[in-house]
């Protein structure tokens, strides 16, 4: 620990009294012995040469660390359970006078093997009372001193250092904030005054796209009244027929590459006799004919070319050689061939999902495909099947599925919606491997043999396990940023109690609640985190110091803190344990105080 973390501090503004330290050690003496003092009792300061006299002070230990403060034992009846092997003892507290500052401490302190600037690595078996002790009071199921390793010292200025150490990188919070932007941005719905303001259970229905005037379709981001979960509304516009049973059957698919049917139900909520059929919302999703055949980087965004153009200026593909299709590439007017595979197996895994099931997708085509992330999903899963008729062959509507398939790798291919066959395929052939060429061509035959997608494999053969490595990859990235994303929502939670609790101007009508008893290191513990000053005044600053100062408060640790009055005139030597003791019991009264929720 930095030695400029005791340097004095002199705050601008008034100081508070000595007195409200001795407040805190003069409580009142009714107050029951606990442990700390029980079992450090018997460890003398003798082998200290530094201090001059010591004063025993009879109820320094905070009260009771094994149960929450509501049961607080009262009596030496209800003291720590025999298995702790504590030996019944008077608390000892040692007042010492060095250079005219007053120091408290337990005397178990002084036995700590790491002195008073003991790191969590070297937590001894300091006689808190073991690990009960480190959980603070309330039994645990996993132990709370695991979390994540103090990074180095940094200063709060160092962005870079900061950003690597505490933040998850630009490219998955790029990935989260998309999604949040989706859901999180509303849009003006009085832009929709025909819209309908609930339909059954679902309320603030936005477009999801402008709809053409006799659209037959309509699609809407809408939100549960009573889990206020988004979901994606599918309207089927005067839909007074019979609904199929097969949606029965897609509810019931449950695919990482599908989207998911919830529900159905007809409504006249929009004037008409509409099926809406209800779908998991992915936020964020982009149709694969917005993402890569219409738009920026597509065939009909700017810096494509088409290469089935009759314009005789336009750029011709065929005479490029080899580098002019990886410029490309790089420039977007082509999909890497690892991308297309991708795509393509994600989407041989959804059909096979479907078509194990017993049904058809009917509607694989670009604008009923969506992407989010890395994450390829068929939307609108089974809408093609609300009618019962006339879509009766399901082998048949399968050989069209794989068709649709190849179809749409080949319009990726060229990222062209529409395109020539032959013309198509040979430029495939020329840019890509063979694999996906044959790939292609079996998906696009005509002719009258079965195909099942399971023949599909051996064709994307080794791809497969490319794409496993890939998705292993990306798991193995968001768990590791996960377990950061949970100790900082674990330190967010202790830094929302240290703030309810400090400063606090009063609590039932005590003006000086917040300035005495446990809430009086509880500011100087805010002081020491917050508010430390380096040799020459200056603040210090060191994000490392304060995460690994609040994961050992969040842990309860038997470590311990040097905590200095504001005049400076005394220092409390205290453990992490009974802060974090100190913490529970104020929040949990002014949980107490609290209206309910
Ligand atoms: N489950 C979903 N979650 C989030 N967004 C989705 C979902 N399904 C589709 N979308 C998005 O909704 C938008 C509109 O989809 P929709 O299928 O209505 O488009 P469309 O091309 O206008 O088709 P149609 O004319 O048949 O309605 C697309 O941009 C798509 O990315």
């Amino acid at each position: 620990m930095d030695p400029s973390i005791f340097l004095p501090y002199s705050p601008p503004n008034g100081l508070p009294q000595e007195s409200k330290l001795a407040t805190y050690m003069n409580r009142s003496t009714s107050t029951p012995t606990r442990a700390l003092g029980q079992t450090l009792a018997k460890l003398g300061l003798e082998d200290s040469p530094t201090f001059t006299k010591k004063i025993l002070i009879g109820d320094f230990v905070p009260m009771n660390y094994f149960g929450p403060p509501s049961v607080m034992p009262e009596s030496p009846e209800n003291s720590p359970p025999n298995t702790m092997m504590i030996p019944p003892s008077t608390p000892q507290v040692h007042q010492e006078n060095v250079g005219g500052t007053t120091y408290f401490y337990s005397s178990d302190s002084m036995n700590s093997s790491a002195g008073l600037n003991a790191s969590a690595g070297q937590a001894s078996s300091f006689a808190m009372g073991g690990d009960e002790c480190l959980a603070g009071g309330v039994p645990s199921p996993y132990a709370t001193q695991m979390y994540q390793p103090t990074p180095p010292p940094m200063h709060l200025t160092a962005k870079p250092g900061l950003a690597a150490s505490f933040y998850m990188p630009d490219t998955i919070r790029a990935e989260v904030y998309q999604r949040n932007e989706d859901v999180f941005l509303t849009t003006d719905l009085r832009q929709y005054p025909d819209l309908p303001e609930a339909v059954e259970m679902y309320a603030e229905l936005t477009p999801l796209e402008s709809a053409a005037p006799h659209a037959l379709a309509t699609s809407f981001r809408a939100t549960h009244r009573r889990s206020a979960e988004h979901y994606a509304l599918r309207r089927l516009h005067n839909h007074s027929g019979a609904v199929s049973k097969r949606l029965e059957v897609w509810k019931k698919i449950d695919h990482p590459n599908v989207v998911k049917l919830h529900e159905i139900f007809s409504t006249k909520a929009f004037n008409d006799h509409s099926l809406v059929l209800v779908y998991d919302y992915h936020p964020g999703s982009v149709s694969v004919q917005q993402k890569y055949l219409g738009g920026g980087g597509g065939a009909a965004g700017g810096d494509t070319y088409d290469p089935f153009s009759n314009d005789p200026d336009a750029p011709r593909p065929y005479t490029h050689q080899k580098n002019a299709m990886l410029r490309a590439v790089a420039h977007g007017a082509l999909l890497p061939e690892a991308e297309l595979w991708s795509l393509l197996v994600q989407l041989t895994a959804a059909l096979r999902a479907i078509h194990h099931a017993g049904l058809a997708c009917r509607s694989l085509e670009a604008s009923k495909v969506v992407v989010s992330g890395c994450r390829v999903r068929v939307a609108w899963a089974g809408a093609a099947d609300a009618s019962p008729a006339p879509h009766s062959d399901i082998g048949q509507a399968q050989q069209e599925d794989l068709r649709a398939l190849g179809r749409l790798a080949l319009s990726l291919c060229v990222r062209s919606p529409t395109c020539d066959l032959p013309a198509a395929m040979e430029r495939v052939a020329r840019t890509y491997s063979a694999d996906l060429k044959n790939l292609i061509l079996y998906l696009l035959s005509t002719s009258p043999a079965r195909r099942s997608v399971t023949d599909l494999m051996p064709m994307i053969g080794a791809r497969f396990y490319t794409q496993v490595e890939a998705l292993q990859r990306r798991a193995d990235v968001i768990e590791t940023q996960l377990a950061r994303e949970a100790d900082n929502g674990r330190l967010l939670r202790i830094l929302l109690k240290l703030g309810a609790v400090n400063e606090r101007p009063e609590l039932n009508m005590d003006a000086s609640w917040s300035e005495t008893g446990d809430r009086y290191m509880l500011k100087l513990f805010r002081d020491y985190l917050f508010h430390s000053v380096t040799a020459d005044g200056r603040p210090w600053l060191d994000q490392a110091h304060l995460a690994h100062c609040l994961n050992q408060l969040d842990a309860g640790s038997p470590n311990l803190v040097e905590l200095m009055s504001r005049d400076e005139q005394s220092v409390l030597v205290v453990s992490y344990a009974e802060l974090k003791h100190c913490l529970d019991a104020a929040f949990e009264e002014l949980m107490l105080a609290a209206p309910p929720s």
